[in-house]
């Protein structure tokens, strides 16, 4: 699938003109609050019409301004679930979720009823109202529901926003697992970096209004004008690795990737499984030279490509290994004392507790 959305919009002070196309299984917008996430996924499910612009998926377009095209919410056939479930009360789970079916387009076929159930864990559930959910059951219920209109597209505006740090833990799996075993394209509202980096392969980033970045998550997590942005929360770099093998009795997963390989706490993680890290910027430690008495894993020889002052006057160091970029914090005296400079070969320590 591929989305394409050019459009401009104005509401009260706030302008948005935000123009993106993504291939992506799982796309989140990511950015400030106000910075016009919401919009951008309402103008695509049809709730809010924008001044002008353009909207296709594939080659179907659902809004196409100059030509005088808006298709309506309902024949758009996008699944859309909210930052609070939106069940209906006096129905039961099993009701809300055939409710769905409703908008299925005849003649399609049917999402299959059991195996979206089983997918979200809610089976247990069907007969219960929605008073008596927990919010991330309901959370559940409202995805399942979206699901089962059989979406070409579904939105999630924060939806895991509502929850307590808990709950958004124990939904975050289904997320992903509706993202590896539905084949529903999802375009995914959040304004927490973690998880977009549990659930996005394509990352737009706005910024008051205007893209300011947009295409695969690594890379666009890797560009310096959106380094920025994210630092607001944290700042950090997304390394794609697998798992190369185990080392029970020093307690380490050895992880392999183009930065070459690094040690992390033991997980029980099939050989060969993709694992995604993020790793932040504090949890990197900047040597000059190479530290003796020290285990030779998770020391990268890395260049200094930049330095950047951060907010509360700290620094950040722009690093390249092998191609991959990583970020460090450190303090301004830090830099003085390591003589830090854009060009410099140095070592960068990484902490294995940043890897569990
Ligand atoms: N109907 C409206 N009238 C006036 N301003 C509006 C209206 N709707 C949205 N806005 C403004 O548009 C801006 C973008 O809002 P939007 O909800 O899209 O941002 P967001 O990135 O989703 O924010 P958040 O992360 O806080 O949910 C905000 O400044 C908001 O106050």
């Amino acid at each position: 699938m591929s989305l394409s959305v050019a459009i401009e919009h104005r509401a009260g002070d706030f302008r948005l003109a935000a123009d993106f196309t993504t291939q992506g299984r799982v796309t989140s917008l990511f950015g400030p609050s106000g910075s016009g996430k919401t919009t951008v996924i309402d103008v695509i499910a049809g709730l809010t019409r924008p001044l002008r612009g353009r909207i296709a998926i594939d080659d179907l377009v659902l809004l196409d301004t100059d030509r005088g095209i808006c298709l309506p919410p309902w024949r758009r056939r996008i699944g859309y679930v909210f930052q609070e479930g939106r069940l209906f009360p006096h129905l039961s789970v099993r009701q809300n979720l055939l409710y769905g079916r409703f908008f299925a387009p005849k003649g399609e076929g049917l999402a299959d009823f059991a195996a979206i159930v089983d997918m979200l864990g809610i089976g247990h559930l069907l007969k219960r109202r929605p008073r008596l959910l927990s919010g991330g059951e309901k959370q559940r219920v409202a995805i399942g529901r979206a699901l089962l209109a059989n979406p070409r597209l579904l939105l999630m505006d924060e939806p895991l926003s509502a929850l307590d740090e808990a709950r958004r833990q124990d939904v975050l799996p289904f997320l992903a697992r509706i993202r590896d075993e539905a084949k529903v394209p999802i375009v995914h509202v959040s304004h927490d970096l973690s998880e977009v980096i549990a659930l996005a392969d394509h990352l737009v980033v706005l910024d008051a209004g205007k893209v300011a970045a947009a295409g695969p998550l690594a890379a666009v997590m890797a560009r310096p004008d959106v380094a920025p942005l994210a630092r607001r929360q944290d700042a950090g770099a997304v390394i794609e690795l697998f798992v190369a093998g185990h080392d029970a009795a020093a307690g380490m997963t050895l992880l392999e990737g183009a930065i070459g390989q690094l040690a992390a706490p033991l997980r029980p993680l099939p050989i060969g499984a993709a694992c995604r890290i993020w790793l932040h910027a504090r949890d990197i430690i900047l040597a000059r030279e190479a530290p003796h008495g020290l285990s030779a894993r998770n020391i990268l020889p890395v260049t200094i490509t930049g330095l950047l002052p951060h907010a509360d006057g700290s620094r950040d160091v722009l690093l390249d290994c092998r191609g991959q970029p990583l970020f460090a914090r450190v303090t301004p005296a830090a830099v003085a004392d390591l003589g830090l400079a854009p060009g410099q070969s140095i070592h960068a320590i990484i902490k294995s507790v940043a890897l569990a």
